[in-house]
């Protein structure tokens, strides 16, 4: 039954904000099942929720000011994550709505879109009109998509009056209807995560695979993310407490069923995607005109390449104002500050090669994963004096065997064995025999 629920948003109990950013505000949600939680629901259900969206301006804010939102619910106690976008340009109507911010739904699940999206059947693709995404254990699944009126939540007046609507806010510019995305909630961003710990090489090279995997899953799809920065990565962790992550925030994406990866860039209107600092070499330098077009198939590997420095504990080096803050724009690669001595000369490498200005000379994320992978767990097979073909085949399958054995039999929630199916999965003989290649070069002429 579970299937025909949560398409309304009267069906959730929503807790405290959790985030916000450039387009909308993220809050903990549930739906309450049981009449215990229904009880427990009830306490902390919220003024937009309720009658106080029929009250005036000033009570509906004094409501939400006043309003006893439990602040020590435990974290359990809202599985779900509710992201309500701001519709400040896009009207009212379901269609519009759709049509401005439909690209927020590429990792939406079939079921999600079954409420009034799905109404008509065969209409989701046209309306759609953008690619949809396969599931993968490091993209977020949206799991429910609906639009509603908006309500008045917790710190609406503080964190973004403007864009309440006229009813709300006589001084908000917002539509009274806008879309709403499910999702899981998560414990942290990834930047948060990095705040407060410091994983050893060995979690944090995972946490780049996992970036990677996640960027060729998009990349097979013909997707472009455009955005991915450490807010846009949500984390928690597996059963044995590695980080498990996953990307988010497919609102600036580039998944288009004509054109790929390839966007024609016939003038300055056409969006290139968000967070400048972040953008890949060709993307920032490219100049509009007749017959341009960006190759965006690179562009995101580029951005895991920045974002391995976090990972890695340092600064990102496209961050921030000072004299050794880079430009993607005119950087030199000589430029690129060290990785610590601890960093594996492999990973060090991959994070160099990702970094290449030049796209055709730059590793594809599924490349770079390749060689993530033969670091961390082929150790046996790269050792070996002369590495044959059926050698390689003998340790494939036994590592698929050992991958699916996990997965089915002791444990389904490791990160690890999720990396190797993913890598597994997607084996390609060509892709995997350049990393071998790569590996190997880089090791002999260390040696
Ligand atoms: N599923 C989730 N679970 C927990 N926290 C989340 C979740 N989704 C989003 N958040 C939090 O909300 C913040 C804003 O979400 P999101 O990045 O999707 O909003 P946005 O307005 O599209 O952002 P941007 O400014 O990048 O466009 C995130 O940085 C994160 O802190």
């Amino acid at each position: 039954s579970f299937r025909w629920q949560g398409f309304k948003l009267e069906e959730y109990l929503i807790g405290q904000p959790i985030g916000k950013g450039c387009s909308a505000a993220v809050y903990e949600a549930a739906i309450p099942f049981s009449r215990d939680r229904q009880g427990c629901a009830e306490s902390s259900r919220l003024a937009g929720q309720g009658p106080a969206l029929q009250r005036d301006h000033g009570s509906a804010s004094q409501v939400a000011e006043e309003e006893p939102v439990e602040k020590h619910q435990p974290k359990e106690a809202f599985p779900l994550a509710i992201k309500m976008m701001w519709n400040i340009s896009a009207g009212s109507s379901s269609e519009a709505i759709l049509d401005a911010m439909g690209r927020e739904l590429v990792p939406a699940t079939g079921v999600a879109l079954a409420g009034e999206y799905g109404a008509v059947a065969g209409r989701r693709k046209p309306v759609l009109g953008r690619k949809k995404l396969q599931p993968h254990p490091n993209i977020i699944q949206v799991i429910r998509a609906f639009t509603s009126s908006v309500p008045l939540l917790p710190g609406a007046f503080a964190d973004y009056p403007d864009v309440l609507p006229l009813s709300l806010n006589p001084r908000g510019i917002g539509h009274s209807r806008t879309l709403f995305l499910v999702m899981k909630n998560y414990p942290c961003t990834l930047r948060q995560y990095l705040r407060e710990s410091s994983p050893d090489v060995c979690l944090s090279t995972m946490m780049i695979l996992q970036l990677l995997e996640g960027v060729d899953h998009l990349v097979r799809h013909g997707i472009a993310h455009r955005d991915l920065k450490s807010d846009n990565v949500l984390v928690e962790f597996d059963s044995a407490g590695c980080p498990w992550l996953v990307i988010t925030d497919f609102g600036c994406c580039l998944a288009d069923e004509n054109i790929g990866l390839r966007l024609p860039f016939t003038t300055s209107y056409v969006d290139r995607g968000g967070n400048g600092c972040l953008m890949a070499p060709e993307v920032i330098t490219a100049s509009p005109g007749p017959g341009t077009v960006i190759d965006y198939s690179k562009a995101d590997a580029w951005a895991v390449g920045a974002i391995a420095y976090e990972i890695l504990g340092l600064a990102n080096p496209f961050y921030g104002h000072g004299d050794s803050t880079l430009e993607s724009r005119s950087y030199r690669e000589d430029q690129l500050p060290g990785l610590p001595d601890r960093v594996p000369r492999e990973v060090k490498q991959v994070i160099k090669m990702l970094l290449q200005r030049d796209p055709d000379k730059r590793l594809s994320a599924r490349i770079a994963a390749n060689v993530l992978h033969l670091s961390l767990w082929g150790e046996s097979v790269l050792a070996s004096k002369a590495l044959k073909p059926d050698r390689m085949i003998a340790w494939l399958l036994c590592q698929s065997a050992a991958a699916l054995l996990m997965d089915g039999l002791v444990d389904k929630s490791r990160v690890e064995t999720k990396m190797k199916m993913c890598f597994l999965a997607n084996l390609e003989y060509e892709d995997l025999w350049a990393a071998i290649f790569l590996l190997l070069a880089w090791r002999s002429r260390s040696e």
